[in-house]
């Protein structure tokens, strides 16, 4: 199958020693730069999914098509292995198994599942879990919606920044029991907390935004975590630069004096258009 290794690649990450901090990208244009600098991951965020496609906030407006439709372009453009947050997988347990099938077939190398409620339910302010005996039913169809064993399954609780630790713990423990390949933890606040998770647990960790005090790499590999995420900085130097850009143009200077722009090598080098010259002299007689 066209996209194992990649998935193989994942996996290797998770077995490993190491931790690693994978490339935050959204689009063709930004998986295509992380590989060129050598990631070893993508992470395409639910975040930055919502954001690149719909230009929205993190609300879960965003459809599974359209999540999917993402991933595909991204798999396409790069062979560099994606981690896709799938939140909480679309719906209830029969839809997160209809979200793997449908985020393997657009070739993500792995997945997270989440057990927050979502969209927000009528009048809570705060975000809210849903039963741990739901969480595991959906972890459970997930695994049962792969048809490839090497697409990565992880198990994803917020709980530790939303109940209590202990709940975080208990979660991570009947999530691992349920046969996923990892745990994802957001809302980890200290070493302390993490050290209690990594001694109830035996899979390895992934890790969403952390304190400054869980940001040594070394610590980290230690605790078992394999991925530490870092934002989703990209994005938001992406947008930053087109709006100097458009305001630049907006006030009248000249295209040749705008600052900041790629270069034709680089935006060459991210089109892969040497690739394209020579398919074009073979397929299209054209001189190379
Ligand atoms: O997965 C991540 O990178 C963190 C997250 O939930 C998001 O950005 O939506
Ligand atoms: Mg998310």
């Amino acid at each position: 199958m066209a996209f194992r290794s990649r998935r193989e690649k994942l996996r290797s990450i998770l077995s490993g020693s190491a931790c690693i901090r994978p490339g935050s990208a959204y689009d063709a244009i930004s998986i295509r730069i992380a590989e060129d600098l050598g990631f070893p991951l993508c992470m395409f965020g639910g975040s930055v999914a919502s954001l690149a496609v719909l230009g929205d906030p993190d609300i879960t407006l965003i459809t599974l098509t359209e999540l999917a439709e993402q991933m595909r372009r991204m798999s396409r453009a790069a062979k560099l292995p994606v981690l896709v947050d799938a939140d909480h997988g679309y719906g209830n347990a029969l839809n997160v198994r209809r979200t793997v099938q449908e985020l393997e077939t657009a070739g993500a190398a792995g997945l997270t599942i989440e057990d927050t409620l979502l969209p927000a339910g009528f009048g809570e302010p705060k975000t809210q879990l849903i039963s741990l005996e739901e969480g595991v039913g959906k972890m459970k169809a997930a695994l049962d919606g792969r048809s490839d064993p090497s697409l990565v399954i992880m198990g994803r609780t917020g709980a530790a920044s939303i109940t209590s630790i202990e709940d975080a713990i208990r979660r991570a423990q009947a999530y691992e029991a349920c046969g996923v390949d990892a745990l994802f933890l957001t809302g980890i606040a200290s070493r302390a907390e993490l050290a209690a998770i990594t001694a109830a647990t035996r899979l390895p960790i992934v890790l969403g935004g952390a304190p400054d005090e869980l940001n040594a790499l070394d610590y980290l590999a230690g605790q078992r975590v394999r991925i530490a995420l870092q934002g989703h900085a990209p994005i938001a130097a992406a947008t930053q630069a087109v709006y100097e850009t458009l305001k630049a143009l907006r006030e009248g200077t000249a295209p040749k004096a705008l600052k900041g722009l790629a270069s034709p090598d680089l935006t060459s080098r991210i089109m892969r258009e040497a690739d394209v010259k020579a398919r074009s002299a073979g397929l299209l007689g054209l001189k190379k």
